[in-house]
């Protein structure tokens, strides 16, 4: 065990200082690209300013034959592509490496650090099991930057998508100052937990709720009853809201497989928002406006919450006290729930000026 005044130092002689806060950058949205895919990697360049997150994936989707162009692909992008990248950058640049156990992660950090260190903002590690899986990174890391002369700490991303990963969910959070949050992996987990769905992420027409029959005769047992198709990640995604909160980072729901649909990755997006994600993974161009959308609250809800702080304020403005608005009761609890939509509309309007203009109309309206 590591003594608490241990935490924030450096791993490595010569490593940058450990953070004790991790920004709230925008990043309502991940994009997956595949940098050894021509034309994806094509594409990057006129994404940056318009996506939050560009992650060049070196994980599953890439062929093996393909690893070493796909690490290469992505120096070339993090080296040349304006815009991209670092602590001032609108659009950051994340990579998710290959799996601890596979033949490819220790070259993957060890090409990627010394070429592209100081635009990579976030190292995403897939099928983290446990805090020894976040010490070896941090360690590595910490020689790495090191050695490549770094002054910024880069951080890491763990995707929960085994069992183990989500009963050692606490301890995963908090095994490294540098941990940024969490996302879900449903397809490994589902396999991990053999669940039988073979989609990857959203619901399933078989996980349902069916109302009471009529009376228990077999007419009525037979009979058209409604259904309530209910939510197969809402329990992970709960423990990662929840487990993310208590360390102070950032929980994201994952990828929604089913490109074409484009309404039902929009609720699967929204149950996760409203839980307490702040983002999600787009695979293909099309889910970037739907994360933003989503992620973004909506302007109805800042204009509410806007009017909760404005009745709370005027009420004294240091939170005490109870008022009526629209006929429903506001105290120092709903006042703290407006603020997070209130300080969330404000960090997403300060880099997203469709977003300010939106924010802005309604308060004049
Ligand atoms: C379980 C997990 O691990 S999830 C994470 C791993 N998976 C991924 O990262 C998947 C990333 N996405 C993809 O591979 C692709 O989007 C696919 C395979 C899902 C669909 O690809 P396509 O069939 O080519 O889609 P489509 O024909 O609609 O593409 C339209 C254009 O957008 C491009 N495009 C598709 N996905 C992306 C992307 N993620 N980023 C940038 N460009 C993209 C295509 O190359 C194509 O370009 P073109 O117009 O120049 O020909
Ligand atoms: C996200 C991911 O890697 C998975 O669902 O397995
Ligand atoms: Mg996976």
């Amino acid at each position: 065990m590591r003594s608490a005044k241990d935490f924030f130092r450096p791993l490595a002689v010569g490593a940058p200082t450990p953070p004790t806060e991790i920004p709230a950058r925008p990043s309502r949205a991940i994009h997956f690209f595949d940098p050894s895919n021509p034309k994806m990697a094509a594409k990057v360049p006129d994404m940056v300013g318009s996506v939050d997150v560009l992650l060049g994936n070196l994980e599953d989707a890439v062929k093996a034959d393909n690893k070493v162009a796909a690490r290469e692909g992505l120096v070339e992008i993090g080296q040349n592509t304006e815009g991209l990248g670092g602590p001032e950058a609108q659009t950051q640049l994340w990579t998710r490496i290959n799996a601890l156990d596979s033949p490819w992660a220790l070259d993957d950090l060890t090409t990627l650090i010394p070429a592209i260190g100081h635009t990579l903002d976030v190292v995403m590690v897939p099928k983290v099991q446990g805090a020894e899986d976040i010490h070896y990174v941090d360690r590595l890391l910490a020689q790495l930057e090191a050695k490549a002369g770094l002054d910024r700490p880069i951080l890491v991303h763990a995707i929960l998508e085994t069992a183990r990963g989500v009963a050692n969910i606490e301890e995963i959070c908090g095994a490294s100052p540098r941990m940024q949050g969490l996302s879900l992996g449903p397809a490994d987990l589902a396999a991990d937990r053999r669940m039988k769905t073979t989609r990857v992420g959203g619901g399933h027409p078989g996980y349902l709720v069916r109302q009471d029959p009529a009376s228990s005769s077999e007419a009525d047992i037979n009979a058209s009853r409604s259904v309530f198709q209910q939510d197969l990640w809402h329990y992970t995604i709960a423990r990662m809201v929840d487990a993310c909160a208590m360390h102070g980072i950032y929980p994201y729901y994952g990828p929604f497989g089913d490109i074409a649909d484009v309404v039902a990755c929009e609720d699967q997006f929204r149950n996760a928002f409203l839980l307490g994600c702040v983002g999600t993974w787009s695979l293909h161009p099309k889910q970037i406006a739907i994360a933003k959308k989503v992620f973004s609250p909506s302007v109805e809800d800042v204009a509410h919450a806007r009017r909760v702080v404005a009745a709370m304020s005027a009420l004294g403005g240091d939170g005490t006290g109870a008022v009526m608005l629209d006929g429903k009761m506001e105290d120092d609890a709903s006042l703290k729930q407006c603020l997070v939509m209130v300080e969330l509309a404000e960090r997403l309007a300060a880099t997203d000026p469709e977003l300010a203009e939106l924010y802005a109309a309604a308060e004049e309206g």
